[in-house]
């Protein structure tokens, strides 16, 4: 047993680990003068306050959280639901940025080259993540969504067997406690009533109706629910994580309330660096993770503390493979560029790198019309193949693209649609005295694969991530075809009374082009060039740790272990062996679950 007494929110490393010396900086079997805990859980973002919380239920077992941002609860704008891009660029955020690497050959000598994305006229692009207690669930958006049942069926046909819909289900239920709301009926019983994670409907902007009958218009039929067994085909009004006061609820907030942060199991650190994984060696020559090394500044001293029975990463798509990378797991030749003891040659960490791309904030002015308080209602979700919808130019061909789904109940596409302006991340102020609708068509199953890697050796440079957006040409073609049809919807007579659509196939200005762009007349190329500057993240990347069976195209297995190691695994949005065809909080959060009942049941 490590530590017995525990504090909320400990950031003093002499408090739960051990100061890294000469004798322990090379050490093997688990140090008996370390400071150690049963399991230690490397973030406490999203997937780690669900599995802190769930394992440090067995009294039997201690727990240590270690979280590098800051804790949650003083945070104001985490709590008010539109706030949410008051927490970007900040200290709450990571504030990474895209790059495109590639390799070029100078007299035999492999070059690496970094540069902005060539496909997106030469730019960057912003991902915020969350960087306090709760994670990116902390300052997302708080649309609640499971996605299509199909998706999981497919991660099993992928090789991550045990993860099919039903057993999800489950899961997903067992981590919400819906809460009924006056405006919409939805049929409480196929919702989890009593977990911890709250889920409720918000009141929704007059707007929210008129998009929905919209949506009718164009042929996009209305359903009550996206997160049934149904399927998620159609629009409905968005489910949020909010609480009765209609505050968020993250999943620090849900998962680690003041009676699981007194269990005398669990310790919860913050503004705690992780800067590596410390591994030794069994009799049979198999790595196995030990326990990790920490730090609260780049110059600062470092910590060990040891880990009993494993350390889980749950450091999310970005960090878990950094983490692993600098800890000597990953591709052997890009580590050895950096000096980095291999301890396990892993190639396809950092690989497999999936992002939903959006069009950019298309914002079209309302003539009169209310703003209202919270962020994206309406979820659209549709296929692309659908014959019953009008993607293409009047008298033009389909444009060619490649069936990504994971079958036929599942979507490509999300309209999105914000009943407010919403420019730039909400980062650039809109003209004064504007108010609108902002719409953007995500890409939900991208073909386009990305990566990521290492800049240094230290944890404490961010690493290079290349999401590689629309190198793939049915991507663009899949792009344009969403953004015709979103611009229909824009131009239905619901909502062009409301709108200031102009009749006009050319950019109007900097803010509202293309929104009001004619879907008949604008061209591919005008589409597609808009898309190239104004073109952002969706905010949701998976799969860089990808789970599968076989090492040589997984980082861990069905049951989250990494290939080749023991007692180490990942827990967190880099797992998912495919991208989900939605916004994917409410999977990470089934997922956590899941695997703190396979570690659970294990005990
Ligand atoms: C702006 C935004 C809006 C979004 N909107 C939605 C939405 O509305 N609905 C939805 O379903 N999804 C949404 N998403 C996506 C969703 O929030 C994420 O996919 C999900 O929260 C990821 O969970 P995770 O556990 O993998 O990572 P995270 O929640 O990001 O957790 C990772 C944690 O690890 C910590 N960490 C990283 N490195 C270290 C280290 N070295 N040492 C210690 N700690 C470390 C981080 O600080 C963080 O707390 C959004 C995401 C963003 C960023």
């Amino acid at each position: 047993m490590g530590n017995s007494s525990s504090k909320p929110f400990v950031s003093d490393p002499t408090k739960f680990a051990t100061p890294k010396t000469a004798s322990t900086l090379h050490a093997g079997d688990l140090d008996p003068n370390w400071n150690s805990y049963d399991y230690i859980i490397v973030g406490g973002g999203t997937a780690g306050c669900v599995l802190a919380s769930r394992l440090s239920e067995n009294p039997d077992v201690t727990v240590l959280l270690i979280e590098a941002g800051a804790r949650n609860d003083d945070v104001l704008f985490s709590r008010i639901p539109l706030a949410f891009s008051r927490m970007f660029r900040g200290p709450y955020d990571w504030q990474y940025e895209t790059t495109w690497i590639y390799i070029e050959f100078f007299r035999s000598r492999e070059l690496t080259f970094c540069s902005p994305q060539k496909s997106l006229q030469g730019r960057s692009i912003y991902w915020p993540r969350g960087k306090l207690l709760g994670g990116s669930s902390s300052i997302n958006l708080m649309i609640y969504h499971h996605c299509a049942p199909e998706d999981f069926d497919a991660w099993v046909r992928q090789g991550a067997h045990g993860w099919g819909y039903e057993t999800m289900r489950k899961y997903f239920n067992k981590a919400e406690r819906y809460i009924p709301h006056s405006s919409h009926d939805l049929d409480p019983s196929l919702h989890g009533t009593s977990g911890p994670w709250i889920t409720s409907h918000v009141p929704c902007a007059p707007i929210s109706d008129r998009i929905l009958e919209a949506c009718d218009e164009v042929g996009i039929s209305q359903i009550k629910d996206l997160n049934t067994s149904e399927g998620t085909l159609g629009a409905s009004r968005f489910v949020a994580f909010v609480d009765e006061k209609h505050e968020r609820s993250s999943t620090a907030t849900a998962y680690l309330d003041e009676k699981v942060l007194k269990r005398p199991n669990l310790m919860v650190v913050v503004s705690v660096v992780t800067e590596k994984v410390l591994f030794s060696s069994d009799a049979d020559g198999m790595p196995r993770a030990i326990g990790v090394q920490v730090s609260t500044s780049k110059s600062g001293p470092s910590f060990v503390v040891g880990a009993n029975k494993e350390v889980i990463l749950c450091a999310g798509t970005v960090a878990s493979p950094q983490l692993l990378m600098v800890s000597g797991v990953g591709p052997a030749g890009h580590l050895s560029k950096f000096d980095i003891p291999i301890v396990c040659d892993l190639p396809a960490v950092g690989k497999n790198l999936l992002d939903h791309f959006t069009s950019g904030s298309m914002a079209i002015p309302f003539e009169t019309g209310p703003m209202c308080s919270l962020a994206c209602q309406i979820g659209i979700f549709v296929r692309s193949d659908d014959h019953q919808l009008h993607f293409n130019q009047e008298g033009s061909a389909a444009l060619p693209t490649s069936d990504m789904t994971s079958g036929t109940r599942a979507p490509d596409v999300e309209l999105a649609v914000f009943p407010f302006t919403v420019i730039n991340s909400g980062l650039t102020q809109p003209p004064r005295g504007t108010s609108g609708i902002t719409a953007g068509a995500i890409l939900l199953k991208p073909c386009s694969k990305g990566k990521i890697e290492l800049k240094s050796s230290s944890i404490w440079d961010h690493p290079l991530i290349d999401a590689n957006y629309l190198s793939h040409q049915s991507d663009v073609n899949m792009m344009i075809k969403a953004t015709r049809l979103l611009l229909r919807v824009a131009r239905t007579k619901s909502l062009s009374t409301w709108l200031d659509v102009k009749n006009s196939a050319e950019p109007t200005g900097d803010f509202f082009w293309p929104g009001d762009a004619d879907p008949d007349t604008v061209s591919d190329d005008n589409l597609i060039a808009w898309m190239r500057q104004h073109g952002q993240s969706a905010w949701h990347p998976t799969s860089s740790a990808k789970m599968g069976c076989s090492p040589s195209d997984s980082v861990v297995d069905p049951q989250l272990r990494v290939h080749g190691i023991r007692a180490l695994r990942v827990v967190d949005a880099s797992v998912f062996p495919d991208q989900v065809s939605g916004h994917c909080c409410a999977v990470v959060v089934a997922v956590a679950e899941r695997a703190a009942d396979l570690i659970n049941s294990a005990e």
